[in-house]
């Protein structure tokens, strides 16, 4: 089994290229714009979404087939056509220009694979079965989202701003991580999973006040 390595990658206003427009291609552009990536799309027929993408000014489309240049000045390459030499030409122009490369229907190929996310203010979660059970990591990202409720980007807002507050007031290292210990406790994400996590929040801010 291939043994991947997990990065996550700062895509903003970098040139992605996806060649095809259908629905995988859509998934992988959808996915890019929440990174707010700068997408080109290669591609004779487009997706109804990627079309009113295009017409929001969001995402650059050439519909034609891909010619060999296209990946020029990108930063990643997505290979998304129905065509299976076509991807393989995709992918060996990324290979041969050593540009990270995703190839939709070839995970052999893929020098990176998309995991299936949860996104939660800045909480990022990722599920990856290293390309072997995509269906997999969908269901299993489900889960973990069922487990942690709604709320969390609120509540993650306010642990930054405690735990910058902590840093600058309190100097004690083990003053300082019995706090910050407190802040991320099962009470806490169980309070917040339940939608009440008022009463914690006031407590925690009492503890600081008195450190
Ligand atoms: C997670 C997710 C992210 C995303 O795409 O954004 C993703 N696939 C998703 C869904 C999904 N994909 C497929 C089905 C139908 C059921 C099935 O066939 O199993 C479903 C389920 C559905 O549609 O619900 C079919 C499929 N997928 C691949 C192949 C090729 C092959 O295996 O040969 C085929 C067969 C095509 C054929 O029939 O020929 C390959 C890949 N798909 C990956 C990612 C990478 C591995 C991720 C990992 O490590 O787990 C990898 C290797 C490359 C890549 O695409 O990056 C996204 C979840 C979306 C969400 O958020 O809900
Ligand atoms: N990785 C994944 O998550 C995943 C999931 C499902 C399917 N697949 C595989 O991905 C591939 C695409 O699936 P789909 O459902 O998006 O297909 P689709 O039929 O919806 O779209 C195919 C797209 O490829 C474009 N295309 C065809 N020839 C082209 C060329 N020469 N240059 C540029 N674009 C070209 C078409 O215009 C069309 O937009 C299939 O091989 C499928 O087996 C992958």
């Amino acid at each position: 089994m291939r043994t991947f390595y997990p990065i996550v990658a700062d895509l903003a206003g970098k040139r992605c290229l996806v060649v095809g427009g259908g629905r995988v291609a859509e998934r992988k552009v959808g996915g890019l714009l929440e990174a707010s990536a700068a997408v080109a799309v290669v591609s004779p027929l487009i997706s109804d979404m990627i079309a009113a993408w295009e017409a929001e000014g969001r995402v650059t489309v050439v519909r034609r087939e891909y010619t060999e240049g296209d990946a020029a000045g990108a930063s990643l390459v997505f290979a998304a056509t129905d065509k299976r030499e076509v991807n393989e030409r995709v992918y060996a122009e990324a290979v041969a220009r050593a540009l990270p490369v995703n190839v939709a229907d070839r995970p052999d190929l893929c020098t990176f694979v998309v995991p299936a996310v949860i996104r939660s203010g800045p909480l990022l979660v990722t599920v990856s079965t290293s390309g072997t059970s995509p269906m997999a990591s969908a269901r299993i990202r489900d889960r973990i989202e069922e487990s942690l409720g709604e709320g969390l980007d609120r509540f993650l807002e306010f642990t930054a701003e405690y735990r910058l507050s902590v840093h600058n007031k309190v100097s004690d290292p083990g003053l300082r991580r019995k706090l910050l210990a407190e802040l991320f406790s099962d009470e806490a994400l169980d309070a917040v999973k339940a939608g009440d996590w008022g009463s914690f929040r006031s407590r925690m801010l009492a503890q600081l006040n008195e450190a």
